[in-house]
């Protein structure tokens, strides 16, 4: 029997309230024990003290790229990505070629991931056919071969009787539509967030005001039909006030933010590094500072990263050219415990909800907490370490992040998916 024995961390599982020094007896693949002191001898051991265990991290929007775009990622690359930051669960985004718009492709990723994966793979099926806004695509057929939600992530869903009729079917199946809320006709041809800064760059911009509108159309139907909506990559102070007055007023709303959102602002995009430009763009200040709170006080659910590589060349063009998009599976850890743990917005327990306990719940999966009986998905970080970011280092083929050279705190030791250890200090390569 496989054993693995997990001692002296700092256990985080916000959903048992659970934050103390415990060890944990894994036994296959799954939760055995969770209890003070656990001896056991002749059993392969990771030795924790000081470290911080929690529930293997969830990532409900990364974009793979395969099939269609193996230049910029692959499964097997974004897995390993994932796994390196410390995710053991990531949701991918249906905007592929072709586009993973009915069961076929449902099936084809997960065996894909099954066959050269490092962690967990969850579909996210596309709202219309081939993203085109038009059309609902087969929602039931996908669910039943495994998607977990709902997207047209990288176009809005114009539409707003398409968008009516998504959240309906999508709620017969108790799944989510996830929204990238965006109002095309102000946001068309604009490269960076609209104000002084773009300005100053002489670069067209695109207003807040074309976040604020769709968030507003999304809460909107959202009342209407009672179904569940989440919103993608909040970037403004608009959006986060009204997913605030919306979640008071009962509306089942639910929103994550990303890590470049919460850590840049629009400044960033001065010297015309194209690895800043990202959809919804870098905001201001003000804006940055409202996604804080929106995290603090739960407005904002969920930390997802965006993943989005692009291949190099793609990202070297000038910035008008370039693709939007930002890589963030390796840096999302990092990020967050430099900017919300050692800043006192988050504790533990609240970043640990935010990047595992509710994106389990927003798909329904049976993950995000350490409790006996649950399957041994479990990452290990040294929130003390402090790491320089080295895009030539990451284990994406993406190289378009902004943190480059950034220093920054917290780093992932382990990565342990079904009680196996796929992110080790060196790597375990699968298959190779
Ligand atoms: N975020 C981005 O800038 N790009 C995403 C699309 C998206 O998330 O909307 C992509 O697929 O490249
Ligand atoms: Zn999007
Ligand atoms: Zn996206």
């Amino acid at each position: 029997m496989k054993k693995l024995l997990i001692t002296g961390g700092r256990v985080l599982d916000p959903k048992s309230n659970r934050d103390g020094i415990f060890d944990i007896l894994v036994e296959e693949g799954k939760i055995k024990a969770i209890e003070e002191n656990i001896a056991l001898e002749d059993v392969p051991r990771i030795e924790a003290q000081a470290l911080w265990v929690m529930p293997g991290l969830i990532d409900m929007h990364v974009h793979l790229r395969e099939p269609g775009f193996e230049h910029k990622e692959t499964i097997k690359s974004g897995t390993k990505s994932a796994a390196a930051g410390g995710f053991t669960t990531i949701a991918c985004m249906p905007n592929t070629q072709p586009v993973v718009d009915q069961a076929s492709l449902v099936e084809y990723i997960q065996i894909k991931a099954q066959r050269e994966g490092f962690v967990k793979v969850r579909p996210i099926g596309a709202i219309s056919k081939g993203l085109q806004g038009e059309e609902l695509a087969p929602m039931g057929e996908m669910m039943d071969a495994g998607a977990v939600a709902f997207s047209d992530d990288g176009n809005p869903v114009v539409s707003s009787s398409l968008m009516k009729k998504a959240l309906e079917y999508a709620s017969m199946w108790k799944a989510v539509i996830i929204s990238h809320c965006e109002e095309p006709s102000l946001s068309k041809g604009g490269l960076m967030n609209e104000g002084e800064m773009s300005t100053i760059l002489g670069m067209q911009g695109i207003p807040s005001a074309a976040e604020e509108i769709m968030v507003a159309r999304d809460i909107a139907l959202a009342r209407y039909t009672g179904c569940r909506v989440h919103i993608a990559h909040v970037s403004t102070a608009a959006g986060v006030e009204l997913i605030r007055r919306a979640k008071r007023q009962g509306v089942a709303i639910t929103a994550e933010a990303t890590p470049h959102h919460f850590s840049l602002t629009d400044r960033a995009v001065e010297g015309y590094d194209a690895d800043t430009k990202v959809n919804p763009p870098l905001r201001t200040q003000e804006d940055v500072e409202a996604v804080l709170k929106g995290l603090q006080d739960g407005t904002i659910d969920v930390i997802a990263t965006d993943h989005a590589p692009h291949h190099r060349d793609e990202k070297k063009q000038e910035y008008k050219l370039a693709p939007f998009g930002i890589v963030g599976l390796e840096t999302a850890l990092p990020l967050a415990i430099t900017h919300l743990i050692r800043k006192n917005i988050l504790s533990p327990l609240q970043l640990v909800e935010k990047m595992s306990l509710h994106p389990a719940r927003i798909l329904n999966l049976s993950a995000g907490t350490l409790q006996v009986g649950q399957e041994a998905d479990i990452t290990i970080i040294d929130p003390q370490a402090e790491k320089k970011i080295d895009k030539n280092q990451l284990y994406s083929q993406g190289r378009n992040t902004p943190f480059h050279g950034q220093s920054l705190y917290g780093q992932v030791l382990y990565t342990i998916v079904d009680g196996i250890v796929v992110k080790n200090l060196e790597w375990i390569e699968k298959g190779e």
